[in-house]
């Protein structure tokens, strides 16, 4: 190994390499020596710090003029109320310089009057929620997930109404017992870097010394992942730090830390899709990144096994004058240079979509040409030149697409475009698994409403919400299917019954979140959800939404909470048999389990929303 001399002052500008073979014990000690080096100037430092920034906050304080000048205006301005006026003393943050005695200005507002009702009781802050429109998942072992044990801090503390010894009673431990100083994470990583510069130890053998947490635990864990997760106006540099940066940039033959190593280069594709899969939801129904809801993470990309021969291809007619059929093969050869970093890249691409129709490629193509090249930028060409421009582009429009498919798959992989993404998980061929469940076929049905609660649906039956992709029970779902509608969204709005010959499925509230409006105020029992219009017997009320919370340790499965997090229907609140007018159940939508509620009978406008606890619930609150 070698080993850099220093000199009295730190590091030597022209250090000298010494071969070295310290041991185990050796190296342990001089890990300490430097960690505590380092703990000494920055101890040192920070005080010096403390007191610069604090001088730096210090500002002149108003002369007594200006302040009797600006009382004086104002009572003149509202006689007989110089108790409601509001001194504001600004000064500007670059110079000492404090206002005049006679630059007071003075602002008045009109006043406001508000009429409230005389049972008007104000609204304590601490009993809403986060609004959310989906439930989130708390990972198990997420530092948000160990949060729910200790209470982060105790709010509301200046409201007497606040009952903070109840709240806290709800935690194992308080988060600020355990507090931990950033700055030790910078003490931490100036120490690695005394030690691998200045010392020539490798990181392997300053993780072995044990003084320093794990650098690189793994991918996403470790010291160095922590530094790189910094904003930089989060770093602090202290003088003998910043001498050491100089000297790294100097000293002959180094090597910066690379504590970036997991990020791949910008040609690596496969590295960088790599790296960018596990962000991507685990659930195959789903195209969030960071997903808040599903807990498991994406699974490595395998190595597809291709299938399907250049001959297997469906050997239709060409589909147009611009169809890839009608390419001669020799054409490609002649006029594309493939560098080895293309064919490296088209490979890599083709590792993971191997089958992919020449015209699903294509498809690809265009939808990324649409964004790069918007339909607004496009002059209109008469005729004549259109039919010219079609003639000369369509060989490049073909011979690029390959290597176009690269930049499509590096934006999905560079997490720059959700919608591609969308595109590409749309374009791939459905699963045709013989065990996937076929769906419905109500639209069959002479009804205009199929799905109903009333009707024979398969899919009710089981509990689950119709799947547009698979069920035949709803005309626009059918029709979008079939390529029909284009690409307009399903729409999120109710919407009245659809003409004859129309079919709405009825088991898709959850999916299409077609709630009615509630409304949050008080009830019998504090807050309660009321009903703003007329709900009708069996329909849909709300989801149940809040943090998915995985049960205790010995029992699988989560739990909904919607203490923190939630909608409307978390003020849902208890009624008895007779009391009742909604009930819950859980669906499946898209495979994923929901509670939805629903109402047990026609409910009135301004009615409250009740539904039965069970008995359950007041037995645990007990
Ligand atoms: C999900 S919250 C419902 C919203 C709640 N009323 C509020 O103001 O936030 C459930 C709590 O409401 C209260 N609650 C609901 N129904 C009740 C009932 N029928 N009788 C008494 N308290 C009730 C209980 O304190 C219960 O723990």
């Amino acid at each position: 190994m070698f080993f850099e001399t220093l000199d009295d002052a730190g590091f030597s500008m022209t250090p000298t390499l010494v071969l070295s073979e310290n041991s185990h014990d050796e190296n342990r000690a001089l890990a300490f020596r430097v960690y505590k080096e380092v703990w000494d100037e920055f101890n040192k430092w920070k005080v010096e710090d403390c007191k610069q920034q604090l001088l730096l906050l210090r500002r002149p304080l108003p002369p007594s003029e200006a302040t009797e000048s600006a009382s004086l205006a104002a009572s003149e301005l509202r006689p007989g109320e110089p108790g409601d006026v509001e001194i504001i003393y600004l000064c500007d943050s670059e110079d000492d310089v404090p206002l005049d005695a006679d630059g007071a200005n003075v602002l008045t507002c009109k006043r406001v009057s508000l009429k409230l009702p005389p049972d008007f009781e104000p609204h304590p802050r601490y009993e809403a929620c986060t609004p959310a429109l989906q439930t989130v998942a708390l990972r198990p072992g997420s530092a948000a997930c160990d949060e729910l044990d200790a209470a982060p801090f105790v709010p509301y503390a200046d409201d007497p109404t606040f009952n903070a010894k109840e709240y806290l009673r709800e935690f194992k431990r308080f988060a600020w017992e355990e507090l931990v100083d950033p700055d030790v994470e910078v003490i931490q990583f100036e120490t690695l870097r005394r030690l691998h510069f200045g010392h020539g130890l490798s990181l392997d053998l300053i993780d072995a010394t044990n003084v320093l947490p794990p650098l690189r635990s793994s991918n996403r864990f470790g010291l160095l992942y922590q530094m790189t997760q910094r904003e930089s106006s989060d770093e602090l540099f202290w003088t003998g730090m910043m001498d050491d940066l100089r000297l790294e940039a100097d000293g002959p033959g180094r090597q910066s830390i690379n504590f970036r190593a997991q990020e791949p280069d910008a040609d690596d594709l496969r590295g960088r899709i790599d790296s960018i899969v596990p962000y991507f939801c685990g659930n195959p129904g789903c195209i969030h990144a960071f997903c808040p809801r599903h807990v498991q993470e994406f699974p490595p990309i395998p190595p597809t096994v291709p299938r399907v021969a250049s001959n297997d291809y469906p050997d239709g007619p060409s589909c147009g004058s611009m169809c890839f059929q009608d390419i001669e093969d020799t054409f490609q050869e002649e006029t594309v240079k493939w560098s080895d970093s293309d064919i490296d890249e088209l490979r890599c691409i083709l590792e993971i979509i191997p089958d992919t129709t020449p015209c699903g490629l294509a498809k690809l193509v265009f939808i990324q040409r649409r964004r790069l090249i918007p339909d607004d930028r496009i002059y209109p060409e008469s005729d004549r030149t259109r039919r010219t421009a079609e003639k000369e582009h369509y060989s490049l429009a073909h011979v690029h697409i390959l290597v176009r498919v690269t930049e499509i798959i590096q934006i999905v992989a560079a997490r720059e475009s959700l919608f591609t993404a969308h595109a590409v998980a749309i374009a791939v061929p459905p699963v045709r698994c013989q065990r996937r469940w076929r769906g419905c076929r109500c639209r069959f049905e002479a009804r205009r409403h199929t799905c109903s609660a009333d009707s024979s649906c398969p899919c009710r039956a089981l509990s689950w919400e119709c799947d547009p992709m698979v069920c035949e029970c709803d005309n626009e779902a059918f029709l979008k299917r079939r390529g029909k509608l284009g690409r307009r969204q399903v729409p999120q709005k109710p919407r009245k019954i659809r003409p004859d010959g129309q079919h709405f499925c009825q088991n898709s509230d959850i999916q299409r979140g077609l709630a009615p409006e509630l409304e949050v105020k008080r009830g019998a029992y504090g807050l309660g959800a009321f009903a703003v219009n007329r709900i009708r017997k069996d329909q849909y009320i709300g989801e149940y939404i809040g943090e998915l919370v995985p049960m205790h340790e010995d029992k699988r499965g989560f739990n909904i909470d919607s203490a923190r997090v939630g909608n409307e229907t978390r003020y849902i609140n208890h009624g008895n048999e007779k009391a009742r007018n909604a009930h819950a159940e859980t669906k499946l939508v898209f495979g994923d389990h929901h509670i939805g509620f629903y109402a047990l009978r026609d409910i009135k406008a301004g009615e409250e929303i009740l539904f039965d606890y069970g008995e359950h619930y007041w037995i645990e609150e007990d």
